[in-house]
């Protein structure tokens, strides 16, 4: 038998001895998916005993208040730190200011209080943002070009977010992507004596068509139309960008950072980390969801395997925390092999 040499290092350096046992393999991993890294996005929509499925997200249903109960106590039990809200919004109160959003007797005050009063454990985060309820589906008020005015918007959302906060939301989370809102935000926060809720930005948000079936979930895709979010989410081409979004939300009073989408972005993810050392989240958006779900439909992709490798992958990159629609059947998985 002839002997060679491979390499300088070889074969003093043989990576494949640690990773030939099961126990050795567990004893050098470096990062863990956990049920306390999950927070699970919901969709809430008025009406009693509602459980309306999701075409374009195969699993994800539309929950009424009711029906909601349940799935807040199954977090529970899953050791879920978080749920999050997204309401659907009735047809006839969209208007072209969103205000509805305001509305302290609206919906998603109902249910933050009703999920507070019977889960207080458990984790509440709503959605600051007006697309549910304008009726053009943008993000904000518009001028008459179609043009998203920020300070008139960032003056909504702050009322939103305070009444999100009267009605006892743990954490609110702006999605809008408007310039300065968080430092509107934390400041109504503080003067109207809410200083514990927690501000989780969607910092670098970026203009992606991997929002669709989100759209379709509450309801905004039809009237969005052929428009799109260019003019305030940011350009999937841009990195640097990205730090000066989020350095900029600290400054005004972010407690955690997002990036969203996810898979797409997990080098923003690890720049974002790196850069800053903040709690730091990152969403798998609804169109990551419903490509695994496709493709598993199909027998395609293994549904298990790969819904856990993408959100350990989330870990890796220095995710603290996922916003995910697998958040339930990952944390199954997760209990059932502990
Ligand atoms: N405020 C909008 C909002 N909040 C969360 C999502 C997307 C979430 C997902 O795709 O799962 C969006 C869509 C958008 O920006 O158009
Ligand atoms: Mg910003």
């Amino acid at each position: 038998m002839t002997s060679f040499i491979l390499s300088a290092d070889f074969p003093a350096s043989r990576p494949r001895r640690n990773r030939r046992d099961e126990f050795s393999r567990r004893l050098v991993r470096e990062n863990a998916l956990t049920a306390h890294d999950l927070i699970y996005p919901v969709f809430v929509m008025e009406g009693q005993g509602i459980q309306e499925a999701v075409p374009s997200m195969p699993g994800v249903l539309r929950y009424s208040p009711d029906t909601l109960l349940k799935v807040a106590e199954e977090c529970v039990a899953l050791d879920i730190p978080v749920i999050a809200l997204f309401p659907v919004i009735d047809a006839s109160l969209k208007t072209p200011d969103g205000i509805e959003a305001a509305n302290p007797d609206g919906l998603v005050p109902r249910v933050v209080a009703q999920l507070k009063k019977n889960f207080p454990e458990l984790g509440v985060l709503t959605d600051v943002a007006l697309d549910p309820y304008t009726s053009h589906g943008q993000d904000g008020v518009l001028d008459e070009n179609g043009y998203v005015l920020n300070e008139p918007t960032v003056q909504i959302l702050m009322r939103q977010a305070l009444v999100q906060a009267h009605a006892g939301v743990d954490i609110v989370a702006p999605s809008d992507m408007m310039d300065g809102r968080i430092g509107s935000i934390r400041q109504a926060l503080e003067a109207e004596q809410h200083i514990y809720t927690r501000i989780m930005a969607y910092s670098a948000k970026y203009a992606s068509a991997f929002y669709g079936p989100f759209r379709d979930a509450v309801g905004s895709a039809a009237n969005l139309g052929k428009s799109n979010k260019f003019t305030y989410q940011m350009d999937p081409a841009n990195r640097n960008e990205a730090l000066r979004e989020v350095a900029a939300d600290i400054r005004e009073g972010a407690d955690m950072v997002m990036v969203k989408p996810g898979m797409p972005y997990l080098d923003i993810l690890r720049d974002v980390k790196n850069a800053f050392g903040m709690p730091t989240y990152v969403y798998q958006v609804s169109g990551e969801y419903a490509m695994i779900k496709a493709a598993a439909a199909n027998g395609w992709l293994d549904h298990d395997k790969v819904m856990m490798e993408s959100l350990l992958a989330f870990k890796r990159a220095g995710g603290d925390g996922v916003l995910t629609y697998f958040a339930i059947a990952a944390a199954k998985l997760l209990k059932e092999r502990a």
